[in-house]
């Protein structure tokens, strides 16, 4: 399989600085116990950051006819998500929720959660991924609106820095109906058990 996320950079060089990390930080990466740390750690970066090698447009490119009388939104909350921040390359963990209204096509629940996890794996600032999440579907699937809640917590505030634990970010970003009407907007944060902001 060929590395998604290496450009121009090969496997070696990856695990090489690695090496430089471990260096830098005191380590002797000749140690027993580290010698197959650079190895490990450019799988686990092939893991965390595979959204490089995915255009998360592909999965919404499927589509059903909607379901016969079938005409409300569709909302699938709790997705789970591991990402990373583009600051200080520590994790950010969460949950996404993703409502839209269907016009004529509706997609397969998976593929919402697959678009999740397409712009998760990449280094992110979550109010950009919360705009690519609601974008994406926008675009793709043409629906009368489009509905993303990220609710996540950040590692690089509660193991360093600030050290405020608990403290979770809630974003959003409301499109065509969900942005325009009010009942719209306040079902679907009903769905996803939001009422007044408060969860
Ligand atoms: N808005 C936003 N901020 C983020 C996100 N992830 C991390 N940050 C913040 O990015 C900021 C970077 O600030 P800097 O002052 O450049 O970095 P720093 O010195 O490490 O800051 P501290 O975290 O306060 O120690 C910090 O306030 C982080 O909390 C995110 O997804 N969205
Ligand atoms: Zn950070």
């Amino acid at each position: 399989m060929s590395d998604p996320i290496s450009n121009d950079v090969t496997r070696e060089q990856a695990e090489e600085a690695v090496r430089t990390l471990l260096r830098w930080a005191g380590e002797d990466p000749a140690r027993e116990g580290l010698l197959d740390t650079p190895k490990r750690v450019v799988k686990a970066y092939r893991d965390w950051f595979s959204g490089y090698g995915e255009d998360p447009a592909e999965y919404l490119r499927r589509t059903f006819k909607e379901v016969e009388g079938y005409d409300e939104m569709v909302v699938l909350r709790d997705i789970e998500f591991e990402s990373h921040c583009e600051h200080h390359m520590a994790p950010i963990i969460g949950r996404a929720h993703v409502g839209y209204l269907p016009t004529c096509r509706v997609v397969g629940i998976s593929k919402l959660a697959r678009v999740v996890e397409g712009y998760a794996r990449r280094f992110q600032v979550q109010e950009k991924l919360t705009a690519q999440i609601a974008h994406c579907i926008q675009e793709n699937l043409q629906p009368a609106g489009v509905a993303v809640v990220v609710d996540a917590s950040h590692e690089c505030m509660t193991t360093r820095g600030v050290h405020k634990r608990g403290v979770s970010m809630v974003t959003s970003q409301m499109l065509g109906a969900f942005r325009d009407d009010a009942r719209t907007r306040a079902e679907f944060l009903q769905f996803i058990g939001i009422h007044g902001g408060v969860r």
